[in-house]
Parts: C-alpha cells; sequence; structure tokens
C-alpha cells in the first residue's frame, strides 16, 4: 500500500509543527499540505523549515479545497471555527478526519455527527494511550463507589492554552459520568467555583484548571470518599504522545467504513 497523504491543519501552531516532524520521522505517511489560518504571517513558509527540519517544499497555504485534491487525509489540531470550516471540506474530498481540536461547543460536535455517515471521523480530545486507558480505568471505577465517593478532575497546561476545562478532562468526566450512570450535565457537574459557592451538590463532578509553564498536560481524577481517597492520573511529558497517537489514528482509519470514531476505537480499548 502506498503512503497514506496526509495534511497538517495549524501547521505552525505547536501541535502542527510537531505533526510535521513525526510524520517526516515515521513510516507510511508523508505531508501533502500544510494549512494554516488565511491571512496567517506564515503562509507560503515551508512546513518542514517551520519544524525545525530540513525544506521539504510545502508551504503554508489557507486553501484546503486546492491541497486537498490530493490528500487521504487531514490531521487537524487548530480551534473549533477551523475544525468546523474543515469538516465539510474533508467529507467532500473523502478524506479521513483526525479531529484533535478541543474547545468545541454541543453544536461543533453536531455539525461534525453530521458528516459521518459519509464521511470518516476520529475525534478525541487526547491521542495518548495512557489517558485513553485511564478513561476506561475511571469509568469502572466510578461504578463501582457511590456517591458517597465525591469525584474531582484536576488538569494543568502551559500557560497559552485557551480552552478550559481541557478537552481530556471533559472526556474523563464523561468516563466517570457514564459509570455512574449520569449525564455530564450542569446539574451533574461543578465548574468554575469562586465566591461562597454553597456546599459541593451531591454526585456532582468537580472541575479545576491550572495554566502555566510549558506543561505538556497532566490530568488526575480523584475519589474523595469518608476517610480515605484514590487518585487516578496521567502526565504527558511531551506533546510529540499525541502526535504519534493522531499519526496511528489516521493509519488505522484509512479505508475504514464511515463512522465517527473515537481514540478508544483505534487502541482497541472500547469495550473495556
Ligand atoms: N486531542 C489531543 O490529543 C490534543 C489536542 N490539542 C488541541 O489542539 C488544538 C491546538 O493546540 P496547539 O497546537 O497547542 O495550539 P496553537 O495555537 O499552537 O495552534 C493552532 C494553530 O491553528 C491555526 N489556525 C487558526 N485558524 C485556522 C484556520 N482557519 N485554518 C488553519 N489553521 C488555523 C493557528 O493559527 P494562528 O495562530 O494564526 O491563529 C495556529 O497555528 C487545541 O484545541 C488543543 O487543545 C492539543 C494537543 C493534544
Ligand atoms: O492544549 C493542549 O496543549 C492540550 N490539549 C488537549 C486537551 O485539551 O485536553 C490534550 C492535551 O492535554 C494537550
Amino acid at each position: 500500500m502506498s503512503d497514506m497523504r496526509l495534511i497538517v491543519a495549524g501547521a505552525g501552531g505547536r501541535m502542527g509543527r510537531t505533526l510535521t516532524r513525526v510524520i517526516a520521522e515515521s513510516k507510511g505517511a508523508v505531508l501533502a499540505g500544510a494549512l494554516e489560518a488565511p491571512g496567517s504571517e506564515l503562509l507560503g513558509k515551508d512546513a518542514g523549515v517551520l519544524a525545525g527540519l530540513p525544506a521539504n517544499g510545502i508551504k503554508l497555504s489557507a486553501d484546503l479545497w486546492a491541497m486537498s485534491k490530493e490528500a487521504d487525509g487531514i490531521l487537524d489540531f487548530t480551534v473549533p471555527a477551523a475544525t468546523i470550516a474543515n469538516v465539510a471540506i474533508a467529507a467532500e474530498r473523502g478524506l479521513v478526519h483526525v479531529i484533535g481540536t478541543t474547545g468545541l461547543s454541543g453544536s461543533d460536535n453536531a455539525v461534525i455527527k453530521s458528516v459521518t455517515n459519509r464521511a470518516v471521523v476520529v475525534q478525541s480530545g487526547n491521542m495518548s494511550l495512557g489517558v485513553n486507558l485511564l478513561a476506561a480505568v475511571v469509568k469502572r471505577v466510578a461504578k463501582a463507589l457511590d456517591e458517597s465517593f465525591d469525584i474531582e478532575i484536576v488538569e494543568s497546561h502551559h500557560r497559552m492554552k485557551v480552552d478550559a476545562p481541557s478537552g481530556t478532562a471533559l472526556m474523563l468526566g464523561e468516563a466517570a459520568a457514564a459509570g455512574r450512570g449520569i449525564p455530564l450535565d450542569a446539574a451533574h457537574s461543578e465548574r468554575g467555583r469562586d465566591g461562597i459557592t454553597g456546599a459541593r451538590k451531591p454526585g456532582a463532578i468537580g472541575f479545576a484548571s491550572l495554566r502555566g509553564g510549558t506543561v505538556a498536560g497532566e490530568h488526575s481524577v480523584t475519589f474523595l470518599g469518608p476517610f480515605e481517597r484514590l487518585t487516578l492520573s496521567h502526565l504527558a511529558e511531551d506533546r510529540m504522545l499525541f502526535a504519534h497517537g493522531a499519526l496511528k489514528a489516521a493509519l488505522w482509519a484509512h479505508g475504514k467504513k464511515p463512522g465517527h470514531y473515537s481514540m478508544a476505537d483505534v487502541l482497541g480499548l472500547a469495550d473495556i
């Protein structure tokens, strides 16, 4: 089988540059295009050079329709508006769309789901094996413990992160809620406590976010019960971790039938 031709969206960003490096260092895929925001000062720059590699001749462009003529997939770690704009073009072109962008709203996610009867989408708030295993374990532990155990999710990220709670924290919250058999809605979660908040809502899942420095991503889920506490956690040491996961997802999805897949599907963890 020939190499999968991949477009990196947000090619000038932190994840975009990392993805360019991972594609260059891996077998089975080649860089076919580098997408950046219209008006970006990086348009026209060489994607390889931006990623700290020798020039590869792929210039950053804002025209996904043109660059996707000869491509098989797109790795999309951008911003919600860009991802939503990319969804329709990726579906029209028959590209595997790997979506890592976080901060998506309910209606953004509905747009993504709406194309998955005809397009292959792999979407996850975290592309690492460890976090997806953690989510499976959290679901199981939440099922085993009743409401006398409060659930608190804490995440830390670098100072440039723009959304909170992180996509991973929400994914872990969904896992805990599924284990408990409740929806992760406003009635069952506590976000952004400040001031006289009143006592904790029984059964709610709490979220707290720390921002600073260069933290690639740190998440913990603590179950706080009568006289004991259990904490499960994951620490990402480098964002290469997420880029390797995204590439794995694209290669796995190439040739799959249309559908909305998760990283748990890619990693064979969906049944845990
Ligand atoms: N699921 C996972 O495993 C992971 C998810 N993420 C998520 O990925 C996203 C990106 O993170 P990160 O790389 O750190 O962020 P950056 O801000 O470094 O990168 C985002 C890039 O997208 C570009 N962009 C904005 N609009 C468009 C557009 N219309 N078309 C193409 N590109 C566009 C930005 O350009 P400009 O700066 O000019 O606006 C920027 O270069 C975040 O949502 C983050 O949470 C991150 C790591 C892992
Ligand atoms: O913005 C980041 O950096 C990260 N974002 C993802 C998230 O919101 O969970 C994944 C990872 O933690 C890094």
